[in-house]
Formats: C-alpha cells, sequence, structure tokens
C-alpha cells in the first residue's frame, strides 16, 4: 500500500461522504499472548457503509469490538495505538464508556432482543441515557425508531407482544431499531446477516442503504456478494492485518494485492 496517507483507503470512492469519523493508528490487541491485531491504519467515513472481509479468525471482529470499547469486557485483552471518533481518543480518561456506547450501537449475528416487549426493546436504553421522560415522548420515539428500522407496519399492533415471538428477520430488525433509539453516530454490525434467509437479507441490506445517510456502518460480512452490494468501502483483513482497504468497486474489480485478490475470488478463505 505504497504512495498513499497510512489509514486512508488506496482509492477513493468519489461518490462517497469524505469526512473522518474514526481514525484508527497503529492498533495492536493481545489476548493474553496471542496478538490478534497488528498495527492497523485505518479511517473511516461518515455516513458511508465500511465492510470488513477476511478469513475467518482474522480479527475483523475483535476489530469491530475495539470500536465501542467492548473487549475492556475481556481480561486477557490488552490494547495498544489511538483510536479517535471525531477528534476524541476513545480510550482516553475523559471518555466515559457508556456515553460511547450510546454513541457507538452494534447489532450481533443472532438477533438478540431483550426477554421484553417490542416496544420495551426499543425503549429501553432512550430512557436508561435520559433521552425521554414522558411516556408521549417514548411512544413517538419507539414508532420513529421502527419506522426506520423498516417495521413499523409488521409490529404496530403487537407492541406488546414479546420479541422474541417476531421472526429471525424481524427480530434483527428490532435490534437495529433497539441500536437507532439511542440516535447514534457509529453502527456496528458484526454478520448481521448470517443468520437470516435470503429475504431477510435483502430487506436488511435495503434497510443498510437507507440507514447510511445518517449513521456511518462498518460492518463484518463473509458474504461477497454482499459486501459489493451495499459497501462503499471494504477493507480486507489478514491474519489480524489490514492488507487492502479500498473503495468498494476498486476492491472487487482490480484488487490491489494478491491476497485480496485470491479471497475475493474464492481461492482461499
Ligand atoms: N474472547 C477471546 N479470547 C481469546 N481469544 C480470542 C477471543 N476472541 C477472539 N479471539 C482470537 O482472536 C483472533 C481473531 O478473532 P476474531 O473473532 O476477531 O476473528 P474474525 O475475523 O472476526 O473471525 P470470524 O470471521 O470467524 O468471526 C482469533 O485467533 C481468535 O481465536
Amino acid at each position: 500500500m505504497t504512495g498513499h496517507t497510512a489509514g486512508e483507503p488506496v482509492t477513493r470512492n468519489e461518490d462517497a461522504n469524505h469526512e473522518l469519523s474514526i481514525r484508527v493508528r497503529d492498533l495492536n490487541l493481545w489476548y493474553g499472548d496471542n496478538q490478534a491485531l497488528s498495527g492497523i491504519d485505518m479511517d473511516v467515513y461518515q455516513k458511508n457503509i465500511t465492510a470488513l472481509i477476511g478469513p475467518s479468525g482474522c480479527g475483523k471482529s475483535t476489530y469491530l469490538r475495539c470500536l465501542n470499547r467492548m473487549n475492556d469486557l475481556i481480561p486477557s485483552v490488552r490494547i495498544q495505538g489511538m483510536i479517535e471518533m471525531d477528534g476524541r481518543d476513545i480510550n482516553g480518561k475523559k471518555m466515559d464508556e457508556v456515553a460511547l456506547r450510546r454513541r457507538v450501537g452494534m447489532v450481533f449475528q443472532k438477533p438478540n432482543p431483550f426477554p421484553k416487549s417490542i416496544y420495551e426493546n426499543v425503549a429501553y436504553a432512550p430512557r436508561m441515557h435520559d433521552l425521554v421522560s414522558r411516556k408521549s415522548d417514548s411512544d413517538e420515539l419507539v414508532e420513529r425508531a421502527l419506522r426506520d428500522a423498516g417495521l413499523w407496519e409488521e409490529v404496530k399492533d403487537k407492541l406488546n407482544d414479546p420479541g422474541t415471538s417476531l421472526s429471525g428477520g424481524q427480530q434483527q430488525r428490532l435490534c437495529i431499531a433497539r441500536a437507532i433509539a439511542v440516535s447514534p453516530d457509529v453502527i456496528l454490525m458484526d454478520e448481521p446477516t448470517s443468520a437470516l434467509d435470503p429475504i431477510s437479507t435483502a430487506t436488511v441490506e435495503d434497510l443498510m442503504d437507507k440507514l447510511k445517510q445518517r449513521y456511518t456502518i462498518i460492518t463484518v460480512t463473509h458474504n461477497m456478494q454482499q459486501a459489493a452490494r451495499v459497501a462503499d468501502y471494504t477493507a480486507f483483513f489478514h491474519l489480524g492485518e489490514v492488507v487492502e482497504y479500498n473503495d468498494t468497486k476498486t476492491m472487487f474489480a482490480n484488487p490491489a494485492t494478491k491476497k485480496a485478490e485470491d479471497y475475493i475470488t474464492g481461492r482461499y478463505g
């Protein structure tokens, strides 16, 4: 990756927004003695979708979890390097983890609604963060988040039913509604469609495309077509390093490295 600034994609997507959201420099992470991330430099632009691809165990989820400090919950983890969000060091002493996780929401591979009603799944976090106090404000926020997640019409008459009574695809959209209910800046998605059927997958992909108008989305995927369809930028991870980071169209049509080309074309991984 010579001839360009560390952390930037090799080729810029000229249709994309180029305001910086996240700046990562020389990020290293160890689980005990096992180094899982090595010298990661990566800039993520606002209001884009950035896909993280690469073979199993190469560090994609670990990297994602660094961005909302979820790795702090794992005792053996040691982290070195810099992660700035909107110019502020997220690992700095002044950074409040709870506030950070409000700004950086997360959606997991397996839909994981709380064992509560559809309504409460969405209303709980805004209430905890004191974003709403009156019931009418909460109702409004729940409706807006469910509409934005493309789920309102399907659930508006059964908001008191358990979240777990919904189909897998609906549960995942409920989890997305829950994430956006606290108005985050960034949404991390760890293989958000891998447990879903093709129709639910297409619905979630369409939703991601709409959500990127307002949120910065970083998604891990093993599905190359999905990365090609939804992502503005794609980073190829291998053995804990970012081997190539590029505008998605260029990455898929004309990868700059042999390793990325081999992975994308299914020669290994
Ligand atoms: N909680 C943990 N404790 C110890 N080691 C871990 C933990 N989580 C991940 N690792 C190790 O860190 C490395 C990177 O794992 P990670 O899950 O980030 O990879 P990945 O690219 O997301 O993989 P996959 O595509 O299979 O989800 C692997 O060697 C893995 O075994």
